[in-house]
């Protein structure tokens, strides 16, 4: 469903992504993780089209995202880091927008699935307000409903808990299970540890623009057998002394 391979992004002489390759099945939520400048954003861009690769073939779908970006962002949802949003628009309209992008005619299909992901993150009460009146976890919420509007079959998730309740982080994390479990492949990168250890069924840690480590939590625990048994006390253990200064 995804499969990103030999990835190299270079700023000049700033070598962000150095040669990841990695793959997503349907149905798997993959926890991207690393420290501050490991990369993680870089490698979303370029796989959303954001940012041309310097080298490598990443593919959505079976489809090239440089050579049939049109194809392949049909088949994609994003929730970036710093989401860009139309700040005179309401919650409502914004979506609406949205979702006339993807679909060609409006049903009250859609009119119902707007109503149902509002619901769902907890929107429903701002939906009819100005997004330019919104908190930073409402600008989140609207961006996550935008992104799950045309049910995207691969879905890319820059830190989308960050900033959310505790109310609405658990919304969202059952909202991004409960796609995955309908066929979706998912991107997640969080700084929440506990959280990835939760809710992601594989973990790709990248350091310094490398992958240096993947597999389930289980294989995770049983490869590096680190004192302790968290996903932090063996993200910690096999990047000491890696982190980037
Ligand atoms: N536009 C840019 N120009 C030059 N260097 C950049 C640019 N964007 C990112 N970088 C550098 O590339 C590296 C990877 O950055 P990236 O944003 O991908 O990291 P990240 O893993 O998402 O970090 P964070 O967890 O802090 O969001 C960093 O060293 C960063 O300084």
């Amino acid at each position: 469903m995804l499969e990103v391979n030999n990835l190299v992004k270079n700023y000049g002489k700033k070598e962000a992504v150095k040669n990841i390759s990695f793959k997503i099945k349907p149905g798997e939520i993959y926890g991207f993780l690393g420290h501050n400048g490991a990369g993680k954003t870089t490698t979303i861009k370029a796989c959303t089209g954001l940012l041309k690769p310097t080298s490598g073939v990443i593919k959505i779908c079976g489809y090239d995202i440089v050579s049939q970006p049109l194809e392949a962002k049909k088949n994609f949802g994003y929730v970036p880091d710093n989401p860009y949003l139309y700040d005179k628009l309401t919650g409502r309209e914004f979506l609406n927008v949205v979702s006339d992008v993807y679909m060609k005619r409006k049903s009250n299909d859609t009119v119902r699935k707007i109503n149902s992901l509002l619901e769902e993150l907890q929107m429903t009460n701002d939906a009819d307000k100005l997004i330019g009146t919104y908190s930073h976890g409402m600008r989140r919420k609207i961006t996550l409903c935008a992104a799950l509007l045309h049910n995207p079959s691969v879905i890319f998730l820059d830190e989308p808990t960050n900033g959310l309740d505790a109310s609405s982080a658990r919304a969202a994390k059952d909202l991004i299970r409960k796609y995955a479990d309908e066929g979706s492949a998912v991107l997640f990168t969080t700084h929440v540890l506990e959280i990835a250890e939760k809710l992601c069924d594989r973990i790709g840690i990248v350091n310094q623009g490398e992958l240096i480590a993947e597999g389930s939590f289980e294989e995770l625990k049983e490869k590096y057998k680190v004192f302790g048994s968290t996903l932090e006390d063996i993200f910690l253990n096999i990047t000491e002394g890696r982190k980037e200064g």
